[in-house]
């Protein structure tokens, strides 16, 4: 993983989000709006006009490449371009993970029409997708070190409604550098769809206590 380093103070990165979320937002609710609009051609066509216009006034600054994991020198990850939770990224579900002090982790997520696939369920691929982000984060945010999907396992007990849908992730047993990790989805009637991972912290990652030593370093030299 690259340590990309920001010096942006978390003020800054506070205001940031508090511009740049609402702005996911908005572009989350164009994708449903185009998805489920019924309006004549002549709107259709006029909106486009509207969009490529706001696409050329936000393509007159811009970033080479994607956006990247920039570090904060608290070493706090930035991934606001990630598939699953960046925060700049309309097409990432609206996932927010909370990370609970038995080191399990859990979320609450409503799905709208831009994640279906078959007829009114949740695509297959958009399960797979948040259950791998909640494996590799409860097993990197309890562990301490980053964590990469050796193995990804992914069984469908029952179609997934799209709506309101619950997710939770455990770390169930560990081997040198291999994390097992258990998460499912559940509807309100219980679980759709489980997941087995195999997670593994890759041989060249930094390890907890020199991830400790590196954030005092970095909160030291920047005092
Ligand atoms: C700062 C603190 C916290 C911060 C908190 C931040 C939150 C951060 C959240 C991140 C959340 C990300 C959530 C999305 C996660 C992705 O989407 S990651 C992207 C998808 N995955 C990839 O691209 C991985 C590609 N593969 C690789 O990079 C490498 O093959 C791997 C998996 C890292 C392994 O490389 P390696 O370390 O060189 O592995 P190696 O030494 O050969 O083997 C080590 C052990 O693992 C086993 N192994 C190797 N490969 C595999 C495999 N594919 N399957 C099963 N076992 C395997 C080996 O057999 C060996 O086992 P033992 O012999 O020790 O029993």
């Amino acid at each position: 993983m690259d340590f990309r380093l920001t010096d942006m103070t978390d003020d800054e990165i506070a205001q940031e989000l508090s511009v740049v979320e609402p702005l996911t937002d908005s572009v989350r609710d164009l994708i449903d709006a185009v998805i489920r609009t019924e309006v004549d051609d002549d709107v259709l066509i006029a909106a486009r006009e509207q969009i490529d216009a706001v696409v050329t006034s936000l393509r007159g600054n811009q970033k080479p490449g994607s956006y990247g994991v920039p570090f904060t020198r608290k070493l706090h990850g930035m991934p606001y371009g990630n598939a699953a939770v960046g925060k700049r990224n309309a097409i990432a579900p609206p996932l927010r993970v909370e990370h609970h002090d038995d080191g399990s982790a859990t979320s609450e997520v409503v799905l709208g029409a831009a994640y279906e696939g078959p007829a009114g369920l949740v695509h297959g691929g958009i399960s797979a997708m948040l259950l791998d982000q909640l494996l590799g984060e409860v097993v990197s945010v309890s562990q301490g070190v980053p964590c990469f999907t050796g193995t990804l396992t992914v069984k469908y007990l029952r179609p997934t409604p799209l709506g309101p849908l619950s997710l939770r992730a455990e770390t169930t047993g560990s081997e040198g550098r291999k994390f097992f990790v258990h998460a499912e989805i559940s509807d309100a009637e219980g679980p759709t769809v489980t997941a087995e991972g195999i997670m593994i912290s890759p041989a060249n990652m930094p390890r907890h206590e020199e991830l400790k030593r590196l954030r005092a370093e970095l909160a030291a030299s920047a005092e």
